[in-house]
């Protein structure tokens, strides 16, 4: 497997608040990948790509508990994740923020109002609370002036945003994006970079990113994995500039370089 150093931001040594040891996925006879072993250090903003197929969302969906590997081991925020069953595992998960592809924004409603309905469902806040919390949200990705739009009246990267709002209205550690910049044109995918890397720097808040969008993964990525559906695991793992530069497996370096493998 192609590799790399530690990143050169220096997160070596913060804790781990992901982990996966030797997880193997099949849907049936179908093996998506094997052996596939990586850890996500706090603050980090941490990329897992490969191409269509390779298993990227399945991955995606076994850290957040949506599948069951059938193999090896998932830890998220010191916790092991196949282990925690009933109100321990809904708890583990809910200090998690995902944002799906679609932004997913419910739209009979405001921004406002889908920022905070995360916390409507899990917290005990008045009201006039949680529209303070969710206020604060939409400013930190810079949609204060949107709060009372619906999702039909703004434009794609600010559904994104408010998509990001929503999965961080209960301050969770760990948020997890899924191709975020699919569906934007350049300027507002690098738009949306900048807050990623900003929030990552700023909140200390951990970004696992799903994308195949290499000026976002060399834009954002602290670190990558990547996944590759012919070898059914991962074939490199480092610092995305630095495999950009020296990786000398066909695929890595066809990918990074815009090759043919
Ligand atoms: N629920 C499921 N049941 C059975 N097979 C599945 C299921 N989900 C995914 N797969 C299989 O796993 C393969 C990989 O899917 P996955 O969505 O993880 O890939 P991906 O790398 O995210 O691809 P893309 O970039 O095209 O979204 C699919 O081609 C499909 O064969």
């Amino acid at each position: 497997m192609e590799g790399t150093m530690r990143d050169a931001a220096g997160r070596a040594d913060a804790p781990a608040v992901v982990g996966a040891r030797g997880v193997t996925m099949a849907f049936g006879d179908n093996v998506l990948f094997r052996d596939v072993t990586f850890e996500v250090r706090q603050g980090e903003v941490f990329v897992i790509l490969g191409g269509s197929g390779s298993g990227k969302s399945t991955l995606l969906k076994l850290l957040i508990g949506l599948h069951r590997p059938t193999g090896g081991e998932i830890r998220i925020l010191g916790e092991d994740l196949g282990a925690a069953r009933g109100q321990e595992r809904r708890e583990l998960l809910s200090r998690i923020g995902v944002m799906w592809q679609s932004g997913a924004l419910f739209g009979s409603m405001t921004l406002l109002e889908n920022v905070m309905l995360p916390l409507e469902e899990h917290t005990r806040l008045p009201r006039a609370a949680r529209e303070e919390v969710a206020r604060v949200k939409l400013g930190l990705v810079g949609l204060s002036d949107a709060a009372d739009r619906l999702p039909a009246e703004i434009s794609g990267g600010m559904a994104k945003r408010a998509g990001i709002a929503r999965a961080m209205a209960l301050d969770p550690p760990l948020l997890f994006l899924d191709e975020p910049s699919a569906g934007l044109d350049p300027i507002t995918s690098a738009g949306l970079d900048q807050l990623i890397r900003d929030l990552a720097r700023d909140l200390g808040t951990t970004f696992i990113v799903v994308t195949h969008e290499l000026q976002s993964i060399l834009a954002i990525g602290d670190r990558c994995i990547m996944l590759d559906k012919q070898a059914k695991g991962m074939i490199a793992e480092g610092d995305p500039r630095a495999l950009r530069d020296h990786a000398t497996h066909p695929t890595v370096r066809a990918f990074f370089r815009r090759e043919a493998a």
